[in-house]
């Protein structure tokens, strides 16, 4: 008899293994002559036939057969197979074949083989955790817990520290990716009553220390987990700052946690260099960061400060005398002139125009004054429609003119200087939009105000001066523009939507700057006065400008090349103007907002 209340297994769920149908076979057949409670006899045919049994009972025989279809290692000792049979072989040893078979079987590397496959058949890769200690659960009340991680070549990625109100040592920080914080089992409060079995309550930190150095395999730790208030007063001490965590920044600075007195556990810090993209993984701690460095295997994090703690540290350290306060160097740069070429591509024959006039940096100039750069969010961007401009920045006569124009006579369909704009009247000649964009006085002063102007200044009653939309149009354009500025423009550039590039060219060192130039016949500038070889004293003053130049403002830098040999300069420069195009390049991520 059928009981009409039984689920009936869905076809896809039904088990089709023998044993199954005939248990349901016989529960049919017994049916009403079943004279023992109706109600468990029910029950039981519910659970025989519902979907989720069979399910499971399927499950059970999948992993079943898994398991026999291993295959199983035929010997659990072939190291020793291996040695019976060459000491049998030594009664035939007169035969060659023998004496060969011998040979191999005892090379280094034949027995390394044999070694490691008795390791794997014997499952000597896996772990092995002692048992618990004797009465481990019956001991204390039921919230401590003992956890056991293996100890390989890598820290366990955890710190202690000393707490005075529990009398004991707490876990301090759980390095991110580090065991202790792959275990799941480790959390930061939580007070530590045994290392291997031995008592550390009231402890010092540093006894707890060296006992867990100088422990090997397994280390046991009896804990008692933090409470519900400490990890609650925890989390309300965590940084207040926006950044999400699995961040990328750029970083403004060197740091060495050996050389950091403040740092909690300088074996648990990150060292990194100026430059390097640093993976924020952790900002728990308002002062301490938990990172990697982007693009390195090994999935521990390090410490390093946050950058409130590093502004804090920066803006303590920072002095009149550093570079970034120092007046003089700023007036060294004020004092230098700039050049403006009246001409865009620059090799179309025309006679070149080159006017003097004194720079004059907008609000561009306070940067150097105020600012504090720590650590930059960023991210990686290829520019597909608007090419990114190449900014060359370096001290006069080191090579920019030079190098933009090679660049673009490569191809002037590609590359495009940003054409000038000029209050001074169009000659009859002229073209607007050809050499200067001319502009009347009152709207370009305009413009300067409204800091729509890069750079700008004035020569025999005219004003003269590049604008961001010059660049933007050619972007737009699809072309990429290569443009000189001075790097008192650098601020405003990266204030801009333009995502510049900037490459500084570096002199190279005396003797080599001094004979590329003798080689090249290089002249200093390009107007006729000037038309004559540099001076040592020219060159000394081009190595110390770029000196005061790159302490100043080498954190606007995307790339340094040094402009030594010409063609290889050019060639270092070009590979990096394509890479631009193709490859992601780290921007800071306020750029797409
Ligand atoms: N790597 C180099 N090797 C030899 N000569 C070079 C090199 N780079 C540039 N020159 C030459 O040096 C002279 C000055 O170069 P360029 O005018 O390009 O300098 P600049 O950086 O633009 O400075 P400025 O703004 O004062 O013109 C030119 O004659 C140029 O051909």
């Amino acid at each position: 008899m059928r009981n009409d209340n039984m689920p009936v297994p869905t076809d896809n769920m039904n088990s089709n293994d023998p044993a199954l149908l005939r248990l349901l076979g016989s529960l049919t057949e017994l049916g009403g002559g079943f004279c023992g409670r109706q109600d468990d006899f029910m029950f039981l045919q519910n659970v025989l036939a519902s979907p989720e049994f069979h399910a499971l009972f399927n499950a059970h025989n999948a992993v079943k057969e898994y398991g026999e279809n291993q295959c199983n290692p035929v010997s659990l000792d072939s190291t020793g197979v291996m040695t019976d049979l060459c000491n049998d072989m030594l009664n035939f040893a007169m035969i060659p074949e023998v004496r060969e078979l011998c040979f191999l079987l005892t090379r280094p590397h034949m027995r390394a083989l044999f070694d490691s496959h008795d390791q794997l058949a014997n499952g000597e890769y896996i772990p092995q955790l002692p048992d618990l200690p004797l009465g481990a659960e019956e001991q204390e009340d039921s919230s401590v817990k003992i956890v056991r991680l293996v100890k390989g070549n890598e820290p366990l990625g955890a710190t202690i520290k000393w707490d005075d109100v529990l009398n004991s040592v707490v876990i301090a920080r759980v390095m991110h990716g580090g065991a202790a914080d792959r275990s799941g089992l480790i959390h930061v409060g939580d007070v530590v009553h045994e290392v291997n079995g031995v008592d550390v309550r009231g402890r010092d930190p540093d006894e707890v220390v060296s006992l867990l150095t100088s422990s090997d395999g397994t280390i046991t730790f009896k804990l008692v987990p933090a409470d519900v208030e400490t990890r609650n007063a925890m989390e309300s001490q965590k940084s207040c700052e926006i950044i999400p965590t699995q961040v990328r920044v750029k970083t403004y600075f060197e740091y060495n946690p050996y050389n950091d007195n403040a740092i909690p556990c300088p074996e648990a810090g990150l060292s990194f260099k100026k430059g390097d993209v640093l993976h924020i993984v952790n900002q728990d701690d308002p002062m301490w960061w938990q990172a990697r460095r982007e693009g390195e295997k090994g999935p521990r994090a390090g410490l390093i400060p946050s950058r409130l703690l590093q502004e804090r540290r920066q803006a303590l350290n920072k002095c009149p005398t550093t570079p970034f306060g120092n007046r003089s160097t700023e007036l060294a740069y004020q004092r230098s002139s700039l050049r403006i070429s009246t001409r865009s591509g620059g090799l179309r024959g025309s006679k070149r125009k080159i006017k003097k006039i004194m720079y004059q940096a907008r609000k561009s100039d306070e940067f150097s004054h105020h600012e504090i750069m720590t650590y930059e969010e960023v991210i990686p961007y290829v520019a597909t429609e608007h090419p990114r401009p190449i900014v060359l920045v370096g001290p006069p006569g080191v090579g920019r003119n030079e190098l933009k124009r090679r660049i673009i006579a490569t191809n002037p369909d590609h590359y495009q200087a940003a054409i000038p704009h000029t209050s001074r009247p169009k000659k009859w000649a002229e073209e607007d939009g050809k050499e200067y964009y001319y502009i009347d006085r009152s709207t370009m002063e305009e413009a300067i105000r409204g800091n729509r102007f890069l750079e700008y200044g004035e020569y025999k009653g005219n004003l003269y001066g590049t604008s961001i939309e010059t660049i933007k149009r050619v972007s737009k354009a699809g072309k990429v523009c290569i443009v000189n500025v001075h790097p008192q423009a650098l601020k405003m550039l990266r204030d801009s939507d333009l995502k510049p590039y900037i490459i500084y060219v570096k002199p190279p060192p005396l003797d080599v700057l001094r004979e590329t130039r003798q080689v090249h016949k290089s002249k200093v500038g390009q107007d006729k006065n000037a038309n004559r070889l540099f001076s040592e004293e020219e060159m000394v003053d081009m190595i110390q400008v770029g000196m005061r130049m790159e302490a100043l403002y080498k954190n606007y830098f995307d790339a340094v090349i040094v402009s030594d040999e010409l063609t290889r300069t050019y060639n270092e420069l070009m590979g990096i103007t394509r890479k631009l195009e193709v490859e992601p390049q780290w921007i800071p991520s306020a750029w797409l907002r």
